[in-house]
């Protein structure tokens, strides 16, 4: 399935919107409660080298997530635009310098110590939309599609609200598929179609990651 470009722009344009009408106290419990629930992989504790990104229009925060890291001495990345409109994954520490990139976002400065996706245990993707089966509408940009196209780190997982879900969302070829999607609600593990996971034939998709044992 493919959707026109208008009809994805539209659909991105409503699933913004959706996020940023989230009020602060809202968006303070959705960081927290997502903080809970990612502690829900069972390789949690193994989990060394994790990215994740600093919020911005509504996005889940995941600022719960990285002081629950940097208290068990996990090592955080953030998002560094790269050549071509791909990512590096550049080293964030407690102090570390920041710049403002292009969309305003900050990022590590230029001299950070960079690792490959490949490398990384966990990376926290920010999501515009997102379904069961692990497809996900993000800015737009292919930023992360590129970043990620050499190799998974061990989970790609977004992070997102579940106003954010929508019943099903096209996957175009060069799209990254979500291992699992975590929300203020719940941790999801997505149902991997294109890769032997079988949809479930009601349409309904992910599971509870600790009711399923498969791959993990
Ligand atoms: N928090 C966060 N960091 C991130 C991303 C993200 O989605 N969220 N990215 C994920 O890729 C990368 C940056 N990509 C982005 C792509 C588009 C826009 C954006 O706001 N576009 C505006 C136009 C802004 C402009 O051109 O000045 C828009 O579409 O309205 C922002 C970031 C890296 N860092
Ligand atoms: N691995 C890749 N190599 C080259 N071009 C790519 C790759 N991945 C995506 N693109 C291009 O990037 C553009 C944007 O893709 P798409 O609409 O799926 O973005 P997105 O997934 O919403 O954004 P993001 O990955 O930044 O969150 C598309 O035109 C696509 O052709």
């Amino acid at each position: 399935m493919t959707l026109s470009t208008s009809t994805k722009a539209r659909l991105r344009s409503e699933l913004r919107a959706r996020r940023r009408s989230l009020g602060a106290a809202q968006q303070r419990a959705a960081s927290e409660a997502a903080a809970l629930h990612i502690q829900q992989l069972p390789d949690w504790a193994g989990l060394q080298h994790i990215a994740l990104y600093l919020a911005a229009d509504g996005e889940l925060d995941p600022s719960a997530i990285a002081r629950l890291c940097r208290n068990s001495g996990k090592q955080l990345y953030l998002p560094r635009l790269a050549d071509h409109k791909s990512l590096q994954f550049a080293r964030w520490d407690a102090g570390s310098a920041l710049v403002n990139n292009r969309y305003r976002i900050p990022e590590p400065d230029e001299g950070s110590e960079i690792r490959a996706a490949v490398e990384l245990d966990l990376v926290l993707l920010p999501l515009v939309g997102w379904d069961r089966d692990g497809n996900r509408l993000g800015m737009g940009g292919g930023y992360y599609d590129r970043a990620l196209a050499a190799g998974r780190p061990r989970w790609i997982a977004g992070l997102a609200h579940s106003a954010q879900e929508v019943a099903r969302l096209p996957a175009e070829p060069w799209d990254i598929k979500l291992d699992l999607v975590v929300t203020e609600q719940a941790l999801v593990r997505c149902k991997r179609t294109s890769d032997s996971c079988q949809a479930s034939p009601t349409g309904e998709g992910g599971t509870s990651v600790l009711d399923d044992d498969a791959g993990l």
